[in-house]
């Protein structure tokens, strides 16, 4: 049986930790890490993620400032609002949730965010340090995955790594992650030829397309480690609906490891953006 790496519970372990460190930095250095969360619109999806970041920095001891702005912002008033944000010395990370609204260039807003307070690790530089591997603020998502990796696997040099998808958020930065860490990386996605046999050389198999079900149990080499990425909510014959991986969860008996969909990748996320978070903080008070 394959073994089911607990998302949630290392996730409680991760903002324990961030906890305890934020604790230290208060009583020793005066300094409250602090966190914007800029939400603009009312997507449903997006009102539960930051209901959740904000409730889980309280918990971490990370002081939390709400941003709620109607979905016709203008975009210039988002960019004064990062300013301000920029320039506050409570605020040691920012974090806009995504997606926007259509009138709204996530492009010119990412690159707003001082790349300092950049928790999700999007702005251009953000994203060239992680590209030369010169430690920059990771990515949430990509960060969990390796977390996730590293309670079963030691030593990942020369492991046949293969991302599906190949998004700026978790397939991009995922592979890149991967390879620094020696594997040798293989970014599919939807256009990719004999995908199934590209997945079946895989040890370790991250799967990001938000595809449902996509990845069958016949694709998955047996012992292989398997990181399921995808959240979809899916409408049930009975009218309800639950949430659903990218993997075919039933058939993955004879995978080395997975992670469960949900309680896997979502809790580590939200995990990791209050680690670095408390990374940012800690920044500040150094130099
Ligand atoms: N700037 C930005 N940064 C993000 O990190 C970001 C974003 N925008 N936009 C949306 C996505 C999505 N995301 C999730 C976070 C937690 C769970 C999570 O905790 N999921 C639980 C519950 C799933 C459920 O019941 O809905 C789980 O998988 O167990 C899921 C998804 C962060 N995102």
């Amino acid at each position: 049986m394959a073994t089911i790496i607990d998302g949630k519970a290392l996730a409680e372990q991760v903002t324990q930790a961030v906890a305890a460190d934020a604790a230290r930095l208060v009583a020793e250095r005066g300094v409250h890490p602090g966190l914007a969360v800029i939400l603009v619109g009312h997507d449903p999806a997006s009102e539960i993620y930051v209901g959740r970041k904000m409730r889980q920095a309280a918990r971490a001891g990370i002081v939390s400032f709400e941003h709620r702005l109607p979905a016709d912002t203008p975009q210039a008033d988002l960019l004064a609002l990062i300013a301000r944000c920029n320039a506050d010395a409570q605020v040691h990370g920012i974090l806009v949730q995504l997606p926007l609204p259509p009138h709204i260039d996530p492009a010119r807003v990412l690159d707003a965010i001082d790349p300092a307070k950049d928790v999700d690790g999007f702005h251009p530089v953000n994203v060239g340090r992680l590209s030369s591997g010169t430690g920059g603020l990771v990515p949430c998502t990509p960060l969990g995955c390796i977390k996730l990796l590293e309670t079963v696997i030691d030593d990942f040099r020369g492991l046949k790594a293969v991302v599906i998808g190949k998004s700026n958020i978790v397939g991009k930065p995922v592979a890149l992650l991967l390879l620094e860490r020696e594997c040798t990386v293989t970014v599919t996605h939807i256009l990719t030829r004999n995908l199934p046999d590209i997945v079946r050389g895989a040890d370790i198999v991250v799967a990001a397309a938000g595809s449902p079900g996509l990845v069958r149990g016949d694709w998955v080499k047996p012992g292989a480690v398997v990181i399921d990425v995808g959240i979809t909510r899916v409408a049930q014959p009975d009218g309800s609906s639950r949430i659903r991986g990218d993997c075919a969860r039933e058939e993955m008996d004879h995978a080395g490891a997975v992670t469960p969909v949900p309680g896997g990748v979502g809790p580590m996320t939200v995990a990791c953006l209050l680690a670095n978070t408390l990374r940012a903080a800690r920044a500040t008070s150094f130099g």
